[in-house]
């Protein structure tokens, strides 16, 4: 069968988007992998899922697969991209759209600039919730990585983070200690890795490793789960401008239970059709 997708990208976070509502398709992880592959398929960091809901508050269920075929529970440049793509596509003609994810509802806010602004929900800052392996909640944890001793803060913005601060994100091991981190036993789930350089209280830049994407050049709930652990350790203060390799977020947090809300783009880039095998 040939299915139809839009290539679309959140600060050059580029995603395969697939309309399930109107077509029929099973895709399968090595498919993904397949399709994910940047020379022999299509080529993206995360392919995102239009279904319909199973929950009648809801508009659509938003799923989320990574490049290695993971299904993950969030994805925050992804849910800007989804919020165009269902109103170009025309399954909605709402402004607001609500959405489920594995890791929660989402609430998707389109404005007249076609910037789109995310209620990605408050961050839980409890270990259990990523889950990663420690004795207590603290605003800094200690984990042996390769021989260094790293100093990590951690968040769940319904998918996990692991976020390090940084001198400059120019020089920051992001290449080497990336994936040690995302696979340290301590993750039982891995763990998405964010490298934090504090600009001022209000900007920081931001480079993120992603769990079953590699480095990548933005990283929506990296940018949240950042600036959540920053406005906790009094680092930052709401709100903030995240600087990543493709672009910059801005994101809002006013504290404890209530909502992040991040604003940025979302592009399409072109439709095509590819055959599944
Ligand atoms: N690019 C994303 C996050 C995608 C999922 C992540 N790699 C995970 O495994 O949790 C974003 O913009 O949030």
């Amino acid at each position: 069968m040939l299915l139809h997708f839009t290539k679309m990208h959140g600060l050059g976070n580029d995603f395969m988007v697939v309309d399930l509502v109107t077509q029929r398709a099973r895709i399968e992880a090595e498919e993904i992998r397949r399709l994910a592959d940047r020379r022999f398929g299509i080529g993206f960091d995360q392919l995102l899922v239009v279904e319909p809901p199973r929950d009648p508050d809801m508009d659509f269920r938003y799923r989320i697969y990574n490049a290695d075929g993971s299904e993950v529970e969030n994805c925050g440049n992804g849910a800007r991209c989804f919020a165009r793509f269902v109103r170009d596509k025309r399954l909605t003609h709402k402004r607001q759209i609500r959405v489920e994810t594995a890791g929660g509802p989402l609430v998707l806010d389109v404005h007249d600039d076609e910037q789109v602004s995310v209620d990605m929900g408050a961050p839980r800052f409890a270990p259990p919730s990523l889950p990663f392996e420690a004795d207590e909640d603290r605003l800094r944890h200690t984990l042996e990585v390769d021989g260094e001793t790293l100093e990590i803060a951690v968040a769940s913005m319904g998918n996990p983070h692991a976020v390090i601060k940084v001198d400059s994100v120019d020089q920051a091991p992001v290449e080497r200690l990336g994936p040690l981190v995302e696979h340290h036993p301590r993750f039982p789930k891995r763990v998405n890795v964010g490298f934090m350089q504090v600009v001022s209280s209000h900007e920081i830049r931001l480079r993120v490793f992603e769990r079953g994407s590699g480095e990548t050049l933005a990283c929506g709930t990296g940018a949240c789960a950042a600036v959540a652990c920053g406005i906790r350790q009094g680092l930052l203060e709401s709100p903030v401008t995240v600087h990543l390799p493709g672009g910059s977020l801005t994101i809002r947090w006013e504290g404890g239970e209530r909502p992040l809300i991040m604003t940025g783009p979302a592009e399409r880039v072109f439709d095509g059709r590819i055959p599944l095998r």
